[in-house]
């Protein structure tokens, strides 16, 4: 894996391993794909102002999530169907986190199961992706199996009303192989045969999606459950400040990758207004959304969050080496993020946020 020096080199590389199809599914934007690409300008448009002579001599990167030490604050985010990129799927991107210490989050449409992820990485600080379906039954079961295989706290996905159009997806009509299974699903899915496979399995978690729902939805889950709730999606401040009420313990600044809605912001822009308007709450903030590199994660940490997390580096990684791929992407971003940290000249993660020394306009106070 060694070869590999950047997350370019693991996409690209990926792209060589994959069909056309799933580095669609992956790669893609909504619509325009203007957001996919501003959720990596935007980290480029900011600059870094190192301090000299700080006499630091090594970087601990060690932080604390929910209460749970991890080693790193760079973990990993839901995506559907892992064994697409992998023949080992989510179970391999979990047992890199494990290995590396950090979090792994399992999508709700895994190809491997809560129960066999669990077992092959019962170390790791494993988060559960999870819908408010409109059938809460369906919801409730998950939540209960997830809590029950020792997962720490469940992420909910609060951007996705429906799926955002992804044009490539159209284009090939992206399917899930016929060997392959939505494996959380399957005391609910009928057995499709191969051609009816796509539309019954799109058609049945499209319809489980409730477009009516509402912050009401936290305050259920919190009824059903006392694993703590992080709040994914969040790009305005006022929905912060909703969750932090409804009673989540953290929120994930993101954008769904850009796969949502095009024209909304980038996430690191939206990030510095959201820490602000949350800051006398107990909410911990984390971001997602275009971060490939170190200094990407330096300037998000620099800028409030507690952690950042990646969602297609770590498909790259599985699809170009399995466990070891993902581990290789992290590593990477570890030792940049390192190397950031020692040239920068500041020493712990914890401090950064004071010590950072950035200029910078909130997002509604910019001219064109
Ligand atoms: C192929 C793919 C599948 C995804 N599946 C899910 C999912 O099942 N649930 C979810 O909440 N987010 C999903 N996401 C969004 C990611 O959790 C995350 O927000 C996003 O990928 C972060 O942006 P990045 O890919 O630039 O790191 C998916 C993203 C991709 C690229
Ligand atoms: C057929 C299940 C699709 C799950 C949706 C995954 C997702 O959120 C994505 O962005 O793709």
């Amino acid at each position: 894996m060694d070869k590999y020096i950047s997350l370019q080199d693991l996409e690209d590389a990926a792209t060589e391993i994959l069909s056309k199809p799933t580095v669609d599914y992956f790669r893609s934007g909504a619509t325009e794909e203007q957001t996919l690409a501003e959720n990596k300008l935007a980290f480029q448009r900011l600059r870094i102002l190192p301090k000299c002579l700080m006499g630091i001599t090594g970087a601990d990167l060690r932080t604390t999530i929910l209460g749970h030490e991890v080693s790193m604050p760079i973990g990993i985010a839901p995506s559907a169907m892992q064994q697409t990129a992998h023949p080992d799927g989510e179970v391999a991107n979990a047992k890199a986190a494990q290995a590396e210490g950090t979090v792994y989050t399992l999508s709700t449409a895994s190809t491997c199961s809560i129960e066999e992820v669990a077992s092959a990485a019962p170390d790791a600080f494993k988060w559960f992706q999870v819908y408010v379906f409109k059938d809460r039954e369906v919801t409730r079961k998950l939540v209960m199996r997830a809590e029950k295989a020792g997962f720490k706290a469940l992420l909910l996905t609060v951007d996705a009303p429906i799926f955002g159009i992804r044009r490539s997806e159209l284009r090939h009509k992206y399917i899930l192989p016929a060997h392959m299974r939505l494996a959380n699903f399957e005391e609910y899915l009928p057995t499709p045969t191969d051609e009816a496979k796509e539309d019954s399995i799109r058609s049945y978690v499209g319809g489980l999606f409730d477009k009516s729902l509402s912050w009401e939805a936290v305050e259920w889950l919190k009824s059903i459950t006392k694993l703590p709730i992080i709040a994914k999606g969040i790009l305005r401040a006022d929905d912060a400040v909703k969750a932090a009420k409804a009673g989540c313990s953290a929120i994930l600044v993101s954008n769904h990758g850009a796969r949502q809605l095009d024209g909304v912001p980038a996430t690191i822009e939206v990030l510095p207004e959201i820490v602000d308007a949350v800051k006398n709450y107990n909410l911990e903030v984390y971001l997602d959304g275009g971060v490939t590199t170190g200094t990407d994660v330096y300037k998000a940490l620099a800028l409030g969050a507690k952690m950042v997390l990646v969602g297609r580096p770590a498909l790259w990684g599985l699809a170009v080496g399995g466990q070891a791929g993902v581990q290789r992407m992290l590593n990477i971003l570890r030792t940049e993020l390192e190397t950031t940290v020692q040239i920068a000249g500041i020493f712990m993660i914890s401090s950064m946020f004071l010590l950072a020394n950035f200029k910078y306009t909130p997002y509604d106070q910019r001219t064109p």
